[in-house]
């Protein structure tokens, strides 16, 4: 049985539901991921990111609804759909005791659509020699090489979880130009995981928010920081009840004024806040960060 090579939807879950115990970790999650472009996926510590990737590539299984990788159910993905889908992680698992070279001639044997100009490109901003041995790399040297050896083989669909986890400034920087290269040369569709906001803001064409296992955005970057607005004023005394004020994500009292940060809200806030006796309201301009923040935020566990 040949995989649906034209799936409209890279990834698709219905009702996808993953739980440990009485844990539940991923929540009737329905997910629908277009073919093309990069999509992050952001969520809080334990928000589901990781059991997601390895539902999708059938590491693990469910505990309900279904999941599917380029048109396949991930229970039945055949080693000709694998070789379709590169997979990069954070601890970045290759052969310690291989050489470079050798891991590189391996993989080159193993991909049918093996692209070396797509490799050498790619391993070309990293100081690695073929006759080193993998253990001996940096984090980012070998961060590097994954990615290289990953785009080489030609995936339709790339999946990076948290793959710029514990790299510097620099390698990092290394590392995004290197996706972004793939992304202009090659038909292939990135879906990465990352509590890199900056990172997520020059590259994403799309934004996936997972709370505690469930959807809670998915939208351009940019579309969703227009829905969250961050009004400062001056309001008396403790201000309005919070349990009243419409599209709260969080209230903080900084030097005497308030900030509130609400979703959803149009210029009508600025009324409310007069209602409640507030003067000198000011509407501040939004980052990604902020964003994502604020509503990962609101029912993020706190210390009792
Ligand atoms: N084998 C397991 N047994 C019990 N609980 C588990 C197991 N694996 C994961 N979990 C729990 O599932 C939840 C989701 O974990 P997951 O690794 O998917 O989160 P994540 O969103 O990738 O988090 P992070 O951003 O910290 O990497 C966590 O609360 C974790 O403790």
């Amino acid at each position: 049985m040949s995989a649906p090579s034209g799936a409209e939807f890279v990834v698709e879950t219905i009702g996808l539901t993953k739980s440990y115990g009485g844990k539940t970790v991923l929540d009737r999650l329905d997910l629908r991921l277009p073919r093309g472009g990069i999509h992050a996926i952001v969520g809080a510590n334990g928000a589901g990111k990781s059991t997601l990737f390895r539902i999708l590539l059938g590491f693990l299984g469910a505990s309900g609804g279904t999941a599917r990788l380029l048109g396949r159910d991930s229970r039945c993905l055949t080693a000709d759909d694998r070789r379709r889908v590169g997979f990069v992680n954070e601890e970045h698992s290759l052969p310690d005791w291989m050489k470079v070279g050798t891991v590189t001639a391996m993989q080159r044997r193993l991909y049918p659509a093996w692209n070396q100009p797509v490799f050498e490109t790619v391993i070309g901003s990293y100081n690695v020699d073929p006759g080193q041995k993998v253990g001996q790399l940096s984090r980012g040297e070998r961060a590097g090489f994954n990615l290289a050896l990953a785009l080489a083989q030609g995936p339709e669909l790339l999946i990076l979880d948290e793959p710029t986890l514990g790299l510097d400034v620099v390698a990092k920087r290394a590392f995004m130009e290197s996706l972004m290269y793939s992304q202009a040369t090659e038909a292939c569709t990135i879906v990465y995981c990352s509590h890199q906001m900056e990172e997520i803001e020059r590259l994403a064409d799309n934004l996936i928010i997972l709370e505690r296992g469930r959807l809670r955005n998915m939208s351009p970057p940019e579309d969703f920081c227009a829905r969250v607005r961050h009004f400062v004023a001056d309001v008396p005394f403790k201000g309005p009840d919070p349990a009243s004020v419409p599209g709260l994500l969080q209230v903080q009292r900084i030097d005497g004024l308030h900030h509130y940060l609400v979703l959803d809200q149009g210029d009508g806030f600025a009324d409310f806040l007069r209602a409640a006796g507030a003067r000198n309201i000011i509407d501040q301009p939004v980052g990604l960060d902020e964003a994502v923040n604020a509503i990962l935020g609101q029912h993020h566990a706190a210390p009792r």
